[in-house]
């Protein structure tokens, strides 16, 4: 059957452009393959494959691996032609057998070689491209290449920058139809207009530029869009003297395309400055910040455009993945465009005209709108959060980190389901102040967005159902930066964890059904593909991207070092593989007798590590999470010569970019609070773990369990709901659960915050029901026991 549609899928191709049938995903990939970043145009991160299924999965080996050299990590492999190929660190690509893991060839982008302020705000390449023999790579410095994917030789090399604007470029660049899609990053620390630029894929020619934010150049490409644009920046985007004083939305991650439509569509990001007072005195919408925007593929030529966050003012983007399916949505099949942005909402558009089909449920906590208006598709914002003006900081759920980011997501056509990595985390916002915490110099914003607001700083893997905008079922994961998913037609859900754990899990309902112990985090999203018959899943290990640098607050007290083993693993139902045995040393700070304390100076330091944005690899507060050596423990803090020397490059090779226009003052002050960070460490640790194991123990009180609720089991057959009426008396529990299937009574004993109760059930055969259950924020957890049918989750609300 796959090897069937691997050959008509050519055919279909070449007979004609627009084929009277539909295009299918079967036809744009071939079922055994991996070839782009979510698989294909659609972006679901799925696979048909289903060798490796929900029955056979506890039996997944691993096949081969392959050591890296510290660096970012975080990407996302593909495969094609029987080979593997990946990107780590600044654009090191490598070409592996698929089967084997023999190395077949490197290339190295040369971007730590001529790294200058590009290096500075990026975080590593997330992902590469892939078609018809070549892969495709933008360097994080701008550089787009075509690569024979039989030698990885260079085909062509084109520059993406027009000018000398702060820019980098993280994410995947995608191949649609013969034309080499690029984007990059930037918004964040430079006005400059965002744009994404198509290029032929044979050639490297520029077949069209597409801009994001108005401007004075306007491409063919562009008039349309640059008409709608306009209108929503009524005070333009000039300073009088002719500068750029306001722009941004760079689509720095996310692009999907349909075949049959031939629309491209675009993930657009946030806008420079932040405070829109500052980037637009007028105010207005300022598209297309935080949009998706649909492009005629060939062209470059607007379609629509929805804005997720108008006139947004608080990094919102709409930069996440972008799932093609077709739905039915109030009994009509309707093909749509998914997204669950940064800010909190689930959106499911029709991707033919950008109209909003459904209501938008709440993925995480949402403070900065209370929902969105279906007549308008605007959010009906909550007060607060257009600070400009007010005195103070607002809290912003979700922050600026998102809700979700550009982990992807992945959806299965067969549960209909989306599987999400979420981020539970609030933040602080206010108008710009002078003073500690200012991390977005010139951006008239204060945002604080590693601060421990209670419920904050917790990650989960959620499965939405996007017809009925409800969470099905969810998965709390360790720390608060969940790795990207795959899911497969083998009913089974891949997502790596900030714990070193890699885990797959039933489509169905959450259960954890097989892990394995990579010894690092993992972030990047896994692949699967079929060689020879069999069915391997891939997946690249090492902490990476803002998770690594922001994150600290959850993450410390898990193992992100620097220093841990990363690696390409490739697994196989009978792997033979195994990997060495790793002994980890904690890392302790290094001898300092000469430290004496003082504040002020650390502060000035704190403020020189802030400004020159140390933090996005280094860590919030210095504490570092695997991006790069966790300055508290490196010895170099105590050499004033040799950490001027690493400051001003001499470890460029490693991937350190210079930063030559940091004054010897402001280094020795940087050196300083570095030390302070050391001093303080051993004990912040310990802090953090002592808080993670309280947090893991329950401290519900028996009353805490009393009454009526409403519960959903995740069985195997699908959610299950019950209603559990709970008496307490003293620590003994009794109580019923009344279901469709009959009413059982329930008696047993409330034990250091938990309770074990259960009871018989005669149908459909005599067996013993129990629960083990706690309460955690107002929310039953636990599991329910059902004799020979299995454990299964439970969750209950009141
Ligand atoms: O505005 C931008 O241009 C831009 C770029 C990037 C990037 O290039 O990775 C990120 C962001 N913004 C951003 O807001 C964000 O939260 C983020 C996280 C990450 C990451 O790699 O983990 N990149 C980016
Ligand atoms: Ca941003």
């Amino acid at each position: 059957m796959a090897a069937a549609l691997a050959t008509i899928a050519p055919l279909a191709l070449t007979a004609c452009n627009r084929p009277a049938q539909p295009i299918t995903d079967l036809m744009t990939a071939d079922p055994d393959e991996w070839p782009s970043w979510g698989r294909t145009g659609s972006e679901t991160h799925y696979s048909p494959l289903d060798e490796i299924d929900t029955d056979n999965v506890a039996d997944l080996k691993l096949a081969w691996h392959y050591d890296l050299e510290p660096g970012y990590t975080a990407s996302t492999p593909l495969m094609a032609e029987g080979k593997v190929f990946i990107t780590t660190g600044h654009s090191h690509i490598r070409a592996f057998d698929a089967e084997t893991g023999k190395l077949l060839w490197e290339y190295d982008g040369g971007t730590r070689e001529r790294a200058k302020s590009a290096l500075q705000m990026s975080w590593g390449s997330k992902g590469i491209a892939y078609n018809k023999g070549h892969v495709f790579l933008v360097t994080t410095d701008g550089y787009v290449v075509s690569l024979d994917a039989e030698t990885g030789k260079e085909a062509w090399k084109v520059y993406d920058y027009p000018d000398d604007s702060p820019r980098n470029s993280n994410g995947a660049p995608r191949v649609f139809d013969g034309k080499v899609i690029v984007g990059f990053g930037g918004a964040d620390i430079s006005p400059a207009r965002g744009f994404v630029t198509a290029y032929d894929e044979n050639t490297g020619k520029k077949v069209w530029r597409f801009y994001t934010t108005p401007g004075d150049a306007v491409t063919p490409a562009n008039k349309k869009a640059e008409e709608v644009m306009r209108k929503t920046w009524p005070s333009g985007w000039k300073n009088e003297d002719g500068t750029r004083r306001g722009g941004g939305g760079t689509a720095w991650n996310a692009f999907s395309y349909d075949p049959d439509l031939n629309m491209l569509y675009i993930g657009v990001g946030n806008g420079f400055p932040y405070n829109r007072d500052k980037r637009s005195p007028g105010g207005g919408d300022n598209l297309f910040l935080a949009s998706v925007v649909a492009v005629d593929a060939d062209t470059g030529q607007y379609k629509w455009h929805y804005q997720v966050c108008p006139g947004e003012q608080w990094d919102c983007t709409a930069t996440t993945d972008m799932t093609l399916a077709t739905l039915k949505i109030d009994g009509k099949e309707r093909k749509v465009l998914m997204q669950a942005p940064k800010n909190g909402f689930f959106y499911v558009l029709d991707r033919k005209t950008g109209e909003l089909l459904n209501q938008p449920g709440k993925i995480a906590k949402v403070t900065w709108a209370d929902h969105i208006d279906m007549k308008t598709g605007r959010p009906v914002e909550n007060p607060g959060i257009r600070y400009n003006g007010k005195p103070g900081m607002f809290e912003m759920w979700p922050g600026p980190t998102g809700a979700h980011s550009w982990m992807p997501q992945a959806y299965s056509p067969n549960t209909g389901l989306v599987y999400i990595p979420v981020l539970e985390n609030g933040a602080l916002i206010g108008e710009g102040q002078e003073g500690g915490g200012e991390i977005t110099r010139g951006m008239g914003v204060t945002l604080i967005p590693e601060v421990d607001l209670p419920g904050g700083h917790r990650s989960f893997l959620k499965a939405w159902d996007p017809v009925k905008q409800a969470e099905v079922w969810k998965v709390e994961l360790p720390g608060s930066w969940p790795g990207g998913v795959m899911t497969s037609a083998g009913g089974l859900v891949f997502e790596g964890q900030i714990d070193g754990k890699f885990v797959a899990r039933d489509a169905k309902n959450g259960k954890e059904l097989w892990s394995f112990k990579t010894v690092s985090p993992v972030v990047g999203a896994p692949i699967t593909y079929r060689m020879n018959g069999k069915q391997y899943v891939t997946v690249i290990t090492g902490a990476g991207g803002q998770g690594a640098g922001m994150q600290t607050i959850a993450d410390a007290p898990y193992r992100t070092d620097y220093r841990l083993p990363r690696r390409v693993l490739t697994f196989t139902l009978d792997g033979k593989d195994t990997l060495p045995p790793f002994t980890y040393t904690e890392p302790t700070p290094p001898d300092d007798p000469t430290y004496k304390p003082d504040p002020k100076r650390s502060q000035a330091g704190f403020m020189v590590y802030a400004g020159n944005a140390c933090l996005v690899c280094h860590g919030w507060n210095a504490v570092g999470g695997g991006a790069a050596p966790d300055l508290r423990y490196s010895p170099v803090i105590t050499d004033a010569d040799a950490f001027k020397a690493i400051v001003h490059g001499a470890l460029k090779p490693n991937g350190m970019p210079p930063f030559p226009q940091i004054s010897d003052k402001d280094l020795e002050d940087l050196r300083f609070y570095l030390r302070t960070r050391a001093q303080q460490a051993p004990a912040e640790k310990k802090a953090a773990m002592d808080k993670l194991k309280a947090a893991k123990a329950s401290n519900a009180k028996p009353q805490d369990f009393a009454g009526k609720w409403n519960i959903v089991i995740q069985s195997p057959v699908g959610p299950q709901k019950a209603v559990l009426d709970l008496k307490v008396d003293g620590n003994v529990v009794t109580g019923t659960a009344k279901a469709d299937q009959g009413d059982v009574d329930l008696t047993g004993a409330f034990k250091d915050g938990r309770i074990k109760i259960e009871g018989k059930a005669s149908m459909p055969m005599p067996i013993t029901i129990a629960y083990d259950l706690t309460v955690k924020d107002g929310e039953l957890q636990g599991e329910n026991s059902n004799g020979p049918f299995g454990t299964f989750p439970v969750t209950g609300t009141r």
